[in-house]
């Protein structure tokens, strides 16, 4: 745990950059595929929408085969989860840097909904072409790379405390989370992340033609929409989710 570095973890963030792209990517070849996210019976409960059953079904057998044993996996249904049979897992000391009673600060709820709400609709088309299991398996594997990225910020935030506590005491204590949110701000890394994810939006996935007749260039994903989704969402969460941890840092 002694290994881990703001710079380490900087350069982490940055390789989660490429999945998270190539995901968008990915669930935008299907349209909004709506019926997905409507309700069916669920089994022990009242209902819940065909999305959100593939994600409990999947999330039960990914827990069995040690998906959460990694502190960095947060999962969407905790509540419900299996645990693994004995021996199954290969055994594995995953290094603990997380101090234990912030470890569990999480806004999986947020992305949950900032996701369904706001965001596909955004870089899907309209339409149902009935692939309705491909879409919400390309649902989960965005869901995933975000709430991994997001909660990053655990293990940020743990590495600037521990670098200089005595600047995070004071404003801990007085639960100050503008003093907080200012300390673990850096402008400067922020505007550089946000323009990289444009660019590696518009890198990976330009459309390829051999056709040189035509020389407008267009997107499987709208870069603008990535670096704002950065923008807008992912940075401010991660930014929540240290502040939040930071705030328990202390307990
Ligand atoms: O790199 C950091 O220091 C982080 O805390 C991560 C992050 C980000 O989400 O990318 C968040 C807050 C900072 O203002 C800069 C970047």
């Amino acid at each position: 745990s002694d290994n881990i570095t703001l710079d380490s973890l900087r350069d982490s963030l940055e390789k989660q950059e490429d999945f998270i792209v190539f995901s968008l990517i990915e669930r935008a070849r299907y349209p909004l595929d709506s019926p997905a996210y409507g309700h069916s019976s669920c089994p022990g409960r009242q209902s819940c929408s065909f999305a959100e059953l593939f994600v409990r079904t999947t999330e039960e057998i990914e827990a069995k085969f040690g998906r959460y044993q990694n502190p960095e996996e947060v999962p969407f249904f905790s509540n419900y989860l299996p645990s693994s049979p004995p021996g199954l897992i290969p055994s594995f000391k995953f290094p603990q840097v997380l101090y234990p009673k912030a470890a569990s600060v999480n806004v999986s709820r947020t992305i949950w909904e900032v996701y369904f709400n706001d965001l596909l609709p955004q870089f899907t088309t309209k339409g149902d072409d009935g692939n309705y299991q491909q879409a919400v398996a390309s649902d989960l594997i965005c869901l995933q790379a975000l709430s991994k990225r997001i909660h990053l910020g655990r293990f940020v935030a743990e590495v600037k405390y521990r670098s200089s506590p005595q600047d995070y005491n004071p404003s801990i204590r007085s639960k100050d989370l503008k003093t907080l949110t200012e300390l673990v701000t850096s402008e400067q890394v922020e505007a550089m992340v946000v323009k990289r994810v444009k660019k590696k939006a518009e890198v990976f996935g330009q459309d390829v033609t051999l056709d040189s007749n035509g020389n407008q260039t267009t997107y499987k994903v709208d870069p603008l929409f990535v670096s704002n989704l950065y923008k807008k969402w992912v940075i401010p969460l991660t930014k929540q989710v240290e502040v939040n941890y930071l705030l328990r840092r202390l307990g």
